[in-house]
């Protein structure tokens, strides 16, 4: 019978490191993640094994108290991630986990736990219990570190490169969980916990002397599989066994999570494990999950890119493309759902499976036209791990069913105001999910219903119109018939930029999508600003989630709120959109200028833009050209002519006398498209409605403002110096020629 190897960490923590023991150590550790994933790691001379023997009295001792002393630190008490979790709340492909945990994050400097992930922890009161565990996390925490420095060894890596990696784990943010696992009764349908690879970087299990639980999936061809059903669905063809991976004393398990997959693009793979637990006795296990600091740009390493092209393979993962970088807290973020504010009822439900959704896993739990809807229509999953999770995310809620329920109608509302699709700026599996998901219900309303979500009916119509989608519904009809809208009756619309005179107070930060600002950031179908009655935001999510975000969305239902420009500038506070130069002549009163009529996609026209470009810019090579304009600017007089937006135009890094030429949208844009930020921070921030001249918002941000070397034109934060490029759904918008440039 197969067995993880036995790897003793004892040479990097001795005072003396001797060094040909620590390459052995770093040599045993390279082979076991590349052939398990899996090891045990004798941690003997670091840990005194009472130590974690007491913690295990402790959690029973804990589990042992009445269901209602446990609730007392349920997670619905915090951010729905941190406090208990109750007997079979946790979900893993679908089904219950027959297990109870406290789960414990590491704390934040500011908690608020109306945020995802941002609450308090939750202690037992019980004496000792914290004092004991946060000795334990100290530990763990600083032997995630020396971990790292011995795999990086194993790796080839340099000091240099150590160094560097070091600084992505060194304020890790960690996670912990104190799980109790009953019995797994013959009937349950599910496991103790279900299979799944854990997504973080390294985990160091404790478990009490149970054996016959926890269980690894070794892949192995020519070996079948007898318990199918155990995994997930994109693994259920894969050949291999299960092997029990019981308790070695003075070892804890450890394993590598999916961010050593990016790391080293696929040489070291996470493996899918689970528990079964079908003894007598009560098992108790404290995993402990050493995870990238929050902020840690998580990218295939120099020295992994090394040794696979030495090895003459190409740096390629499953789908033949090398693996993604991800910002660390963004992609947990985006595992536990990023619209936290709107999300909570869903996320209560769902963030549970955080560890374990698998996106193959979760379109195979959609009703099955849904799920032929989405395998049809072909679309890209995802293009990168972090949309992948999200659009798992939003299958799952889906799936749940609750997501096209009235109440919730209004928070997809509200999510898609700033938004073309669901997830990120293309179309994924979630939008088809999703659509199929509404058509029954659009199918059914009424104009004064769908008029009052514009938002929705706008993407729904988009939705159902893609290629792939109209392809994909039309192998299944009737069931996906298209549904026609009369967009004709809808309200009026006002142009905002001809409406600077709202002064109507609400609260709305950039960053949050709580107002129906008057600012559609792409063409549509649908009138961009329609006056509709706010409808009273469900209550028991209010309830639930109490905070002051609720309130700011209790404008008076004449209103028209509009986002207002609090707190410092940052760039998606610009409304940037894709024109259509439909018309130019020069200005009669003044020889630099031209008046330019541009579609910006807008129901009421052509908007009349006056810039300076006359002597950079032959008339010529303006008529008729797409460009980018900035459409929240305070519309301004130019000798005699009021303008309502700004062109965005590329000057030389020699200055105007060097050239100017507009930026360019990628081929194929179309009038009103929205152009924004890359960066998860800004790409579905909702720009303001009017930017405050006096906030002297542009002016800060334009400085900012660059080409690339590729042309790209891009925001470079002078802070961070990280680099947002500027672009639509399609692609990047670029400067013809110049490198460098400056843009305004
Ligand atoms: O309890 C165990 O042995 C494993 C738990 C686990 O895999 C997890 O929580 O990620
Ligand atoms: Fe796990």
């Amino acid at each position: 019978m197969a067995r993880l190897p036995i790897i003793d960490i004892t040479p990097y923590v001795e005072a003396n490191r001797d060094l040909t023991k620590c390459r052995a150590t770093s040599d045993a550790l390279h082979s076991a993640c590349i052939e398990y994933g899996f090891f045990y790691l004798d941690i003997s001379q670091y840990i005194d094994p009472s130590e974690p023997e007491e913690l295990t009295r402790l959690a029973r001792e804990f589990f042992a108290l009445p269901q209602e002393d446990k609730n007392k630190i349920r997670l619905e008490n915090q951010d729905y991630a941190r406090g208990y979790q109750r007997l079979k709340q946790n979900v893993t492909n679908g089904k219950a986990d027959n297990h109870e945990a406290i789960d414990l994050y590491k704390p934040v400097e500011s908690p608020d736990k109306s945020k995802p992930l941002w609450g308090e922890n939750q202690w037992p009161d019980i004496p000792g219990f914290q004092q004991k565990y946060d000795r334990w996390i100290e530990k763990m925490k600083n032997l995630g570190l020396i971990l790292m420095e011995a795999m990086s060894v194993g790796l080839g890596m340099t000091t240099e490169e150590w160094m560097q990696l070091r600084a992505q784990v060194d304020d890790s943010f960690w996670v912990m969980r104190i799980i109790g696992y009953p019995p797994l009764p013959n009937d349950h349908d599910g496991f103790s916990c279900g299979a799944h690879k854990d997504y973080g970087c390294l985990t160091f299990l404790h478990a009490d002397p149970t054996r016959s639980a926890l269980q690894v999936f070794l892949r192995q061809s020519g070996t079948s599989v007898s318990d199918l059903n155990g995994l997930p669905a994109e693994h259920g063809t894969e050949e291999g066994i299960w092997i029990n991976a019981d308790p070695v004393p003075n070892c804890v398990v450890c394993n590598i999570g999916e961010m050593w997959e990016i790391w080293t693009n696929g040489l070291y793979k996470s493996t899918l494990h689970r528990v079964v637990h079908k003894g007598s006795n009560y098992r108790v296990s404290i995993p402990f999950f050493f995870e990238p600091n929050f902020t840690a740009n998580v990218a295939p390493l120099p020295a992994a890119l090394r040794l696979l092209s030495s090895q003459g393979n190409e740096p390629t993962s499953n789908d033949g493309k090398a693996h993604q970088p991800v910002v660390y807290g963004d992609f947990l973020l985006r595992k536990v759902g990023s619209n936290f504010a709107t999300g909570t009822q869903l996320f209560a439900r769902i963030h549970i499976s955080v560890r374990t959704m698998s996106y193959e896993s979760s379109v195979s739990r959609l009703p099955s036209q849904l799920k032929d809807l989405v395998v049809n229509a072909q679309v890209d999953v995802a293009k990168t791990d972090a949309d992948k999770a999200e659009v798992t995310k939003w299958i799952e809620m889906v799936a749940e069913g609750e997501i096209v329920k009235p109440a919730a109608l209004q928070d997809l509302e509200t999510q898609l105001i700033p938004r073309t699709y669901i997830v990120s700026n293309y179309l994924t599996a979630a939008d088809v999910a999703l659509y199929g998901a509404l058509h029954p219900v659009f199918s059914q309303l009424q104009p004064p219903q769908y008029h009052s979500t514009p938002a929705l009916t706008r993407y729904f119509d988009h939705i159902q119109t893609r290629p792939s989608v109209v392809t994909a519904a039309q192998a299944l009809a009737p069931a996906f018939s298209s549904v026609s809208f009369d967009l004709a009756s809808a309200p009026p619309i006002e142009r905002k930029a001809d409406a600077p005179k709202k002064k109507e107070k609400a609260k709305v930060v950039a960053e949050q999508v709580e107002s129906t600002a008057a600012v559609t950031p792409q063409k549509e179908n649908v009138p961009e600003d329609k006056p509709k009655e706010k409808k009273e935001k469900k209550k028991d999510a209010a309830a639930d989630n109490g905070s002051k975000k609720k309130e700011k969305v209790s404008t008076p239902a004449t209103s028209k709120p509009v986002a207002e420009d609090a707190g410092e500038p940052v760039p998606s506070m610009i409304d940037m959109r894709v024109g259509h130069i439909v018309d130019v002549k020069k200005h009669p009163e003044a020889d630099s200028l031209y008046i330019e009529q541009i579609d910006l996609g807008e129901d009421a026209g052509p908007r009349t833009v006056v810039s300076g470009l006359v002597n950079y810019i032959p008339i010529e090579d303006m008529r008729d050209k797409y460009l980018v304009c900035i459409c929240n600017l305070k519309p301004a007089n130019m000798r005699g002519v009021k303008s309502f937006a700004m062109v965005l135009a590329a000057s030389s890094k020699d200055g105007k006398e060097g050239g100017v030429e507009l930026i360019q949208p990628p081929p194929g844009s179309k009038p009103g498209e929205r152009v924004y930020f890359e960066g998860p921070e800004y790409e579905s921030a909702q720009p303001l409605a009017q930017m405050n001249p006096k906030k002297k918002i542009f002016e800060t941000i334009q400085p900012g403002f660059t080409t690339l070397d590729t042309k790209e034109a891009a925001w470079i934060n002078p802070v961070t110096k990280s680099i947002h490029r500027i672009r639509t759904k399609d692609g990047v918008c670029v400067a013809p020629n110049f490198i460098g440039a400056s843009l305004s």
